[in-house]
């Protein structure tokens, strides 16, 4: 029997079809949406510390995995047996269909956006913390668009999965692509010219929606966004426009003005690893103090711990004669938070916001703290952008810097916050040489204006010129406290061999 094409592309013009393919992308569409949203509220919970909120997670997306399609739509159309108030819903067939691919399709979305979610670097969030940015935020401004980002290829296979699977809510009797098609051959015995036609329809729709989907990834893809440095008269201009930059606070201290930090008896460990052993320190305001030490000797953990981004067992942390941080209290987020706003972290491997401009990092911690007007903190955004000799490239994204410029840039993020104390941990570790002496300037710059700070470095020479206290560290103690002049006279041998300095004092 010969192929009728006549009657197949008849079927193109036929009313019937146009009806149900429009009943197919609202239903994938729906379900698509929705899907991925109650997905993501899974993915979230089942990444929470407590049990009681991960479990159910698990045990929803463990189930509706497990449960084949088909089942669920009938089990679904029928619900209003059982329950009858669901009936006016749950017994249209477009409704139990959507009710039962919600179901399904939130189980895979959840696993889909726990992929986004785990890939979110650790760093991310704690530059959120460091910004003193609440949980909610650092999901909304932070973790879920660069989680969505890059979820979105999977997320857009599964719109295509969900076109194809809404086929099968043909068995509640919903008049889609496939039952009109049925009901054709039924009559005609077309079976071949029918579902050719069916299928057709189904790769049209698959085809327009993907090629929708792809534009959006493209639009959303960084790596494609051009860079613009602003340059010539057009930077000068703005240069010209901006206010002076009010970013460290010069701090001479006074008499009868409280330390600026003091750490008490500090203990820290990792399980059974003791690495701070009872750790005293004063920081006065306005004095630069640089950490040194061998590898593994407690000096990132230390730093760490003065913002709170890790937990003390043992000991007090105070903040301008307040108490910050003790060991061994419940968690007072409120204290926390407001003691970190007056602590900026800059760390080793920059923690920028890869999906934000380089002035909507700079911006973005002020913003969210509401610390004034849009246009007013975008102008002093741009000065401290300035201020680190970046505003040519305020308008790029952190991957089209060096690793230089980043840390510059991370360096203005925390200024913005108008912090009291700076801390920095390691800053230059993770640059080529020939990037390092710019970010050792702008750090220079900031300790001349009277800057508080903490700086965990291997660069010694560049400690011994800039501090007024050099800490030295040594398995989890404070092996040496002392001016850079008194280590250059009276160190211990120890401590001059690791500083390069000449041991041979004669
Ligand atoms: N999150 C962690 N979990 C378990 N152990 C850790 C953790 N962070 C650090 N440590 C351990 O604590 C010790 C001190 O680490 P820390 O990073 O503070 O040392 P450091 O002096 O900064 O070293 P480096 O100069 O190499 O960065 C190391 O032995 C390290 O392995």
């Amino acid at each position: 029997m010969p192929f009728e094409w006549t009657y197949f592309f008849s079927m193109f013009s036929m009313p019937a079809f146009w009806k149900a393919s429009w009943t197919v992308v609202k239903l994938s569409t729906l379900a698509w949406l929705i899907g991925m949203l109650i997905g993501f509220g899974l993915a979230s919970a089942k990444q929470s510390l407590h049990a009681w909120v991960r479990m159910p997670a698990s045990i929803y997306v463990w189930f509706f995995r497990s449960v084949p399609l088909l089942v669920l739509l009938i089990f679904v159309y029928n619900l209003p047996q059982l329950f009858p108030g669901s009936g006016p819903i749950l017994s249209q067939p477009f409704y139990a269909g959507l009710f039962a691919l919600v179901l399904t399709e939130a189980a895979y979305m959840a696993e889909i956006h726990r992929g986004g979610l785990l890939s979110v670097a650790k760093g991310q969030r704690e530059a959120a913390r460091a910004l003193g940015i609440r949980g909610l935020g650092t999901q909304r401004l932070i973790v879920v668009p660069q989680a969505f980002r890059i979820a979105l290829p999977t997320l857009t296979n599964e719109y295509v999965t969900i076109v194809k699977l809404t086929s099968l809510v043909s068995v509640i009797s919903l008049t889609e692509l496939l039952l009109v098609g049925q009901r054709l051959y039924a009559q005609n015995f077309l079976v071949l010219e029918t579902l050719g036609a069916v299928a057709l329809y189904y790769v049209l729709i698959v085809s327009l929606f993907g090629w929708l989907l792809q534009y959006l990834e493209r639009h959303l893809d960084l790596s494609r966004r051009k860079s613009e440095t602003l340059e010539g008269a057009r930077l000068q201009t703005l240069r010209e426009s901006l206010p002076a930059s009010t970013a460290a606070t010069a701090q001479s201290p006074r008499a009868g003005m409280p330390d600026a930090l003091r750490l008490n008896g500090v203990h820290k460990r990792y399980g059974n690893h003791h690495v701070l052993k009872g750790i005293d320190l004063r920081v006065r305001p306005g004095e630069v103090i640089s950490i040194i030490g061998p590898s593994g000797s407690g000096k990132t953990s230390l730093i760490r711990t003065v913002n709170g981004l890790e937990r003390i067992d043992e000991g007090e942390i105070v903040l301008f004669g307040e108490s910050f941080i003790h060991a061994g209290d419940a968690p007072d987020s409120r204290r926390l938070r407001a003691g970190v706003r007056r602590i900026g972290m800059v760390f080793q491997s920059f923690n920028l916001f890869p999906h934000r401009t380089i002035v909507d990092n700079v911006l973005l911690a002020p913003r969210y703290h509401r610390l004034g007007d849009t246009a007013t903190l975008r102008q002093q955004a741009l000065a401290l952008l300035d201020k680190v000799g970046l505003l040519a490239h305020a308008e790029k994204y952190p991957h089209q810097l060096s690793g230089g410029q980043q840390q510059r840039v991370a360096i203005a993020r925390a200024l913005a916050m108008k912090p009291d104390i700076m801390l920095f941990d390691e800053p230059t570790s993770a640059l080529d040489p020939e990037l390092v002496g710019d970010v050792l300037n702008v750090i220079r710059d900031l300790a001349s204006e009277g800057m508080t700070m903490l700086i965990v470095t291997h660069e010694m020479d560049f400690a011994l010129s800039i501090s007024d206290r050099v800490v030295f560290m040594e398995d989890g103690h404070i092996g040496l406290d002392a001016s850079p002049e008194a280590i250059r006279n009276h160190g211990s041998e120890r401590v001059r061999r690791f500083i390069g300095l000449e041991t041979d004092r004669t």
